[in-house]
Formats: C-alpha cells, structure tokens, sequence
C-alpha cells in the first residue's frame, strides 16, 4: 500500500507568504503532518511525495523529522496541476509493487488514522473510494453573471475530501487515457478514475479534514494556535524593577523591610528601603501600571519616612483587584556592605509576608560590583527585581 501525498501547489489563494504547505501550523509544516499520519500507518510501507521543482529546501526542512524512514521515497516534481502532478507521483511510482495507493493533499493536515483505515477498506471493498460528509448549507449552480440557477438537492450532494483510495496500476492507467484524451480538468482522482469506467463510491469523511485554501483560514488557525498557547500557559507576565539610594548618616539600612545593623543609613524620601522598591516596580511593570514614582510621588508629603511595605503591598493588592496572582518574586542587592547573607531569611519572610505568597516564592540574593561604580565605593545601594505574575486568560480574551 503506498501514499502519494500532493505538494506541488502554489498556494496561490492562500494569499502573501510561503507555499502553503510549508507554513507553520502546531510549530510544524502543514505537509509534516501528512507525513507523519502515513509515515506512521502500519498499512502503509511506502511514502511518495510530489513537490513543487522550486521547493525542494522546503520540502527538506519539512521532511527532516522523517528523514531516516525508508518508507519515505524522495520526492518527485509536480505539474501546472493537482491532476498533472498526481499523475507525476504515480509515474514515479512505477517501478514499485502497489495494490492500492492512497491519494493525499498536503492541504489538508488533519485527516486521522481511522480515515485512512476507513479509505483503505472501501478500496479493498468497492474499488476506487473517496470520502466525502454531507453539506449542511443550500447548494444551487450559478451563471456566469452570478444569477442564481437550480437548486440542487443537498441529500444527494457530498463534499468530497482526500485521501482517495484506488487500485494503483487501474489509477495509473487512468490518468495516461486522460491526458491521451487531452482532458486536464479532473479536480479530483475520483472523478478521473469513474470517467476512466471504474467504480468509486463515497465513504464517511471527517468535518475537520478541511483544505486549508484561504487566509480566512488560516487566520483562525493562527487565533486558535494563540489561545490555545494562553490555555497551556496561562497569562504569565513578568516586570522588573531596579532603584538606588545613597549612603547617608544612621546605624542601620531597610532591606527586605528588615533592619539591617550597618555603620551608615540610607537616605530617601521614605525608609529608602532598595529591595522593596525595586521589587514593588517590578510587579508594577508585570501589570504595566506605572512605576512606583507615579503611584506615590517623592513630592507627596505622606510618604515621608514612609514604611516601603505600605507600597509593596498596594502593587500586590493590584494584581489582586485584577483577579492574578504572583508566581515569583526574586531581587538582588547590589553592593559591598551590609551582608545580606546573615538576613537573607529574615528578609524573605518579610517580603512573603507583605506580599501574601508563600516562602518559596522568594528570591534574595547579593553582589558586590568588585569595587567599581558607586556601590563598589560603599556610596551607596542598589537592588535590582523580578517578578512573575499570572493574570486570567479573560482579561487577554475579551
Ligand atoms: N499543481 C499542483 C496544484 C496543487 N497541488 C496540491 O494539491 C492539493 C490541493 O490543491 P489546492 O488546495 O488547490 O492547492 P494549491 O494549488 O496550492 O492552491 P491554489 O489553488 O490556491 O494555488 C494541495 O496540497 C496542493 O499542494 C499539487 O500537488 N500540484
Ligand atoms: C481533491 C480535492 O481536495 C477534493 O476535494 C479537491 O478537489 C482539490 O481541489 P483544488 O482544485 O486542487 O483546490
């Protein structure tokens, strides 16, 4: 049993961009996914594909996964047509012993197993076969100017699909008496094998076993693709944050709204508590609200000496109000002195505590900068944040 799989077309209706066949779907070319469903059909043991003669780079990228199967012929070139490149892969299959061969568009990537078994038994059973479902829409002819003609009758009306299913040396033939008869307008195998005179029935297709033709279709994939990608991760966001305060007189410095013992203070507006502000912005900037100058100015009084946890804690109630929550929260300080080490702990339990998220969820970390810069001049601080927050996927989807 052999597959012959169609990818010569141009994609011309497709609109802008690559062939088609080769644009991504799922994080793969669409024609990767016939290859794989036939590759991997224990009834199939031979793949053939027709290509375009300009895409073989293309083909090559799309066939890399399948590249060491020997079922995998190399493909052969297409036709100005779907029909005159079929009749291209049949030839190319010459050489081969087929009973039946499987006629696929490249097109349609999401044709399954059971379809194939489906096609395959039809074959064995009727001769030629093709799948087809039903048409759920009114279907009548039209004139040339567009004028409405007869309507047809639905319940005797199929929407055929691939793959399409026939007797290999019967199919080849076939399509040799057309183009003998000078007649290139088959749009499908089957309609060439029945005027050939050989019997074709119509078994059950699959709605999703669509043809992907217009970019209307393929903007709703992309869509899809989209919320499926929110779905899986949900909407995690991530903002950083970084401030610095200088060195000024005291006996202790704010960190992490810990108290840390050290020759000099910190000088600021408020506590000038580096860790806090950093990490306060940098959940700010995962929300994309402001920073924290904007929500509590230097110039506002009230803020004098403020204690930082009162804006930790406002850029945490924002992320609430907003339905998330905080994944992580990770900050560095930066600078020759005080240690953090010895209040590392301490100053994660104060963070997790102003921010309502568990121990885990907190980083603390120190560097010097080897004694350059102003904080290797012990003039000062710096702290440097993270943090990740995930919002619902509703406030992205509406
Ligand atoms: N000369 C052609 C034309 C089409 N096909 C293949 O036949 C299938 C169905 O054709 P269609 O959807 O019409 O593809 P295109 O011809 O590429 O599209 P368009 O008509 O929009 O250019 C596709 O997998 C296409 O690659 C082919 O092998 N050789
Ligand atoms: C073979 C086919 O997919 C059956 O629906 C269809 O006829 C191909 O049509 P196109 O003219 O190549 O778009």
């Amino acid at each position: 049993m052999a597959a012959l799989i169609c990818a010569a077309g141009s994609g011309s209706r497709a609109g802008e961009g690559l062939p088609k066949q080769y644009r991504l779907l799922d994080g793969r070319p669409i024609l990767s996914a016939s290859l794989d469903l036939f590759l991997n059909h224990p009834a199939v043991s031979l793949v053939a594909t027709v290509i375009g003669a300009d895409h073989r780079a293309l083909y090559d990228a799309a066939a890399a996964p399948f590249a060491a199967s020997e079922t995998l012929l190399a493909p052969a070139i297409g036709g100005d047509s779907r029909q005159a490149s079929v009749r291209a892969g049949l030839e190319a299959l010459a050489e081969r012993e087929i009973d039946i061969v499987l006629v696929h568009d490249a097109a349609r990537p999401f044709a399954s197993a059971a379809l194939v078994d489906r096609a395959i038994a039809s074959a064995f059973a009727n001769g030629g076969a093709v799948p087809g479902v039903a048409v759920v829409d009114t279907i009548c002819e039209v004139d040339r100017g567009g004028g409405r003609g007869a309507t047809l009758d639905r319940e005797r009306c199929r929407a055929l699909q691939t793959p399409q299913a026939f007797d290999y040396a019967l199919l080849r033939a076939a399509h040799a008496q057309a183009e003998g008869a000078g007649r290139a307008d088959f749009t499908d195998d089957g309609a060439l094998y029945a005027w050939a005179g050989h019997r074709v029935v119509v078994f059950e297709g699959e709605t999703e076993n669509v043809k992907l033709t217009t970019p209307e279709q393929f903007e709703v994939f992309a869509r899809r693709e989209a919320v499926e990608t929110l779905l899986t991760l949900g909407d995690v966001r991530m903002g950083t944050g970084f401030d610095v305060h200088a060195f000024g007189p005291g006996d202790h410095v704010i960190l992490g709204g810990v108290a840390v013992p050290h020759d000099f203070g910190l000088s600021g507006h408020s506590d000038a508590d580096v860790v806090l502000h950093a990490l306060t912005d940098a959940v700010l900037g995962a929300l994309g609200d402001g920073d924290i100058g904007a929500h509590f100015p230097p110039s506002d009084p009230t803020w004098k000496g403020a204690d930082s946890a009162k804006f930790m804690a406002d850029a945490v109630a924002r992320v609430r109000a907003r339905g998330g929550v905080i994944a992580h929260l990770d900050v560095t300080v930066i600078g020759e002195a005080p240690k953090v080490g010895p209040h590392r702990e301490a100053m994660r339990a104060r963070i997790a505590e102003i921010c309502g998220v568990a121990l885990s969820r907190v980083g603390v970390k120190a560097t010097t900068t080897e004694k350059l810069g102003f904080a290797g001049r012990r003039e000062g601080l710096a702290a440097m944040a993270s943090a990740t927050i995930r919002l619902p996927l509703t406030e992205d989807l509406a």
